[in-house]
């Protein structure tokens, strides 16, 4: 073991980080929260454990053909059974913060009614554990594990299912309210309705762009029902969000039609949630784009939908560059171009743009007034390789995150109210419709024994953080 080459502190570490990293954790701010994110579905396994009701995604990865080589959550990282180990894990790497979603059909396995207790009680000890280590729970309430039970009835196409999520989320922070400060509502419900119910590439495996616009709706009409429920049980001082991804759009050329088709699938891709959010509407010409009617609204959605929230959540990993088709092609048809000359790319096939982070930061600041952002994912997916022993060398995950965060400090020096940033993701885990085949994890799982072992983009990431604290 030996020490840091440039640290200012005797960092014992086995990755040292250098000048520039140092310089890059002096932009963050006092108080910035350094976490890693995961979900409910991609790590938990012990989908039949415990009185679990089933979700969409048991039943999609269950069926032949929707998930690389038939992969499945059925086990995937066994977090059920090794939270104890997990959070140490999170210790070791020295995280502020940790995100994490709650699976719904663990505490209503059927979507409403009866509420299973130890479903409830494994959330609340998985938090009370995260705080006796110092680490601060930023809880997920909805990251696409649906109770099928609900989706029998129409899931997301059913406006029903927006006040059953609302009920869901009041029951959750009744329960946890006194304890965890930080909620998100919904992760990337652009997904769930775009994904789930208009491609179809994620459960249910809808393929119906109306579908997808009526589904979007509800998720958003869940996320407003349920703010006042949740703003009830938690502390004055807790804070209410929700996670939403984005892909910023850039023009290949300048031909009218290339501008054209880059403009509409920002509209699509970028500004068809946050809109009602921020603004309390939709983006004009969404849905003529699309080539939808508007999803059925009834008075005062948009209302509840555009209430204030305390912080958002960004995602993004990639953008895309667009050329412009002959004719007006849907924007979610658009004519993606790669790959670009001289540019990289991750495993995922995204090209790393550090440069549209920042100018997307700038844009959610500037444009739709955000008060406070987290980055709440952000991350690679690389060809991780592990010889058993206890190291993996990912050096492309760490230029990944060096490029990305010196982005993001830029932003913060620009004005950008950062307040904290998780990377994607702990722990290697199930990646929807890729199955196992695509790791990003900054902690390497080797699937046949779970062992746990710590990249050197973990021990990296970890003296980061512990540069931030010292310089703080
Ligand atoms: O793919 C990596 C992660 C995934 O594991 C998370 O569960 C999910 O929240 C997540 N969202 C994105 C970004 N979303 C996206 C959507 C459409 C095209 C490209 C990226 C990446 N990821």
């Amino acid at each position: 073991r030996r020490k840091t080459g440039v640290g200012m502190s005797s960092i014992e570490e086995i990755y040292p980080i250098s000048r520039a990293d140092l310089d890059l954790v002096r932009a963050f701010p006092k108080g910035f929260l350094w976490g890693a994110a995961t979900a409910s579905y991609q790590i938990e396994g012990a989908i039949k454990e415990d009185g679990r009701g089933p979700s969409i995604w048991d039943e999609f990865s269950a069926t032949p053909g929707k998930v690389f080589q038939g992969h499945t959550g059925e086990v995937a990282t066994d977090h059920y059974h090794r939270v104890p180990e997990d959070i140490v894990l999170m210790k070791e790497l020295g995280l502020s913060a940790y995100r994490f979603s709650i699976a719904w059909p663990r505490v209503l396995p059927q979507g409403r009614g009866a509420i299973n207790a130890a479903g409830l009680d494994f959330y609340e000890r998985l938090v009370d554990e995260l705080l006796a280590h110092g680490i601060a729970p930023f809880v997920t309430l909805y990251h696409w594990d649906l109770p099928l039970s609900l989706h029998k009835v129409g899931g997301w196409t059913n406006r029903d299912t927006a006040y059953a999520f609302a009920d869901y989320a009041d029951i959750v922070t009744k329960r946890l309210g006194d304890r965890v400060a930080n909620w998100i509502t919904l992760n990337e419900p652009w997904c769930s309705a775009y994904l789930g119910y208009g491609c179809g590439i994620h459960a249910p495996g809808i393929q119906d762009r109306q579908a997808a616009f009526v589904a979007g709706h509800h998720l958003l009409l869940a996320h407003g029902l349920a703010l006042p429920r949740m703003r009830a049980n938690i502390k004055s001082v807790a804070q209410v969000g929700l996670s939403l991804n984005f892909t910023p759009t850039y023009a290949s050329d300048e031909r009218e039609e290339t501008k054209r088709d880059t403009e509409l699938t920002d509209l699509f891709v970028n500004q068809w949630f946050i809109s009602p959010i921020a603004h309390g509407r939709y983006p004009e010409g969404l849905f003529e784009a699309l080539e939808v009617t508007p999803p059925p609204m009834q008075d005062g959605d948009l209302e509840l939908i555009g209430a204030p929230i305390d912080f958002l959540g960004v995602n993004n990993y990639t953008r895309d560059v667009i050329r412009g088709g002959t004719i007006p092609a849907r924007p979610d048809e658009s004519v993606k171009v790669g790959p670009v000359p001289g540019a990289c790319y991750t495993e995922m096939g995204w090209e790393i743009h550090p440069q549209s982070f920042n100018e997307l930061l700038l844009r959610l600041y500037h444009e739709y007034g955000m008060q406070a952002l987290y980055i709440t994912e952000n991350g690679a997916a690389f060809k991780d390789t592990w010889n058993g022993d206890g190291v993996v060398h990912d050096p492309r995950r760490i230029a990944y995150i060096q490029e990305y965060l010196q982005a993001a400090a830029e932003a913060v020096e620009q004005g950008v109210p950062l307040r904290g940033y998780f990377t994607w993701s702990l722990l290697d885990n199930f990646e929807w419709a890729e199955g196992y085949s695509k790791r990003f994890g900054i902690v390497y799982v080797d699937y046949q024994t779970q062992r746990r072992i710590i990249k050197d983009s973990g021990h990296w990431y970890k003296a980061l953080l512990s540069a931030h604290r010292d310089a703080s």
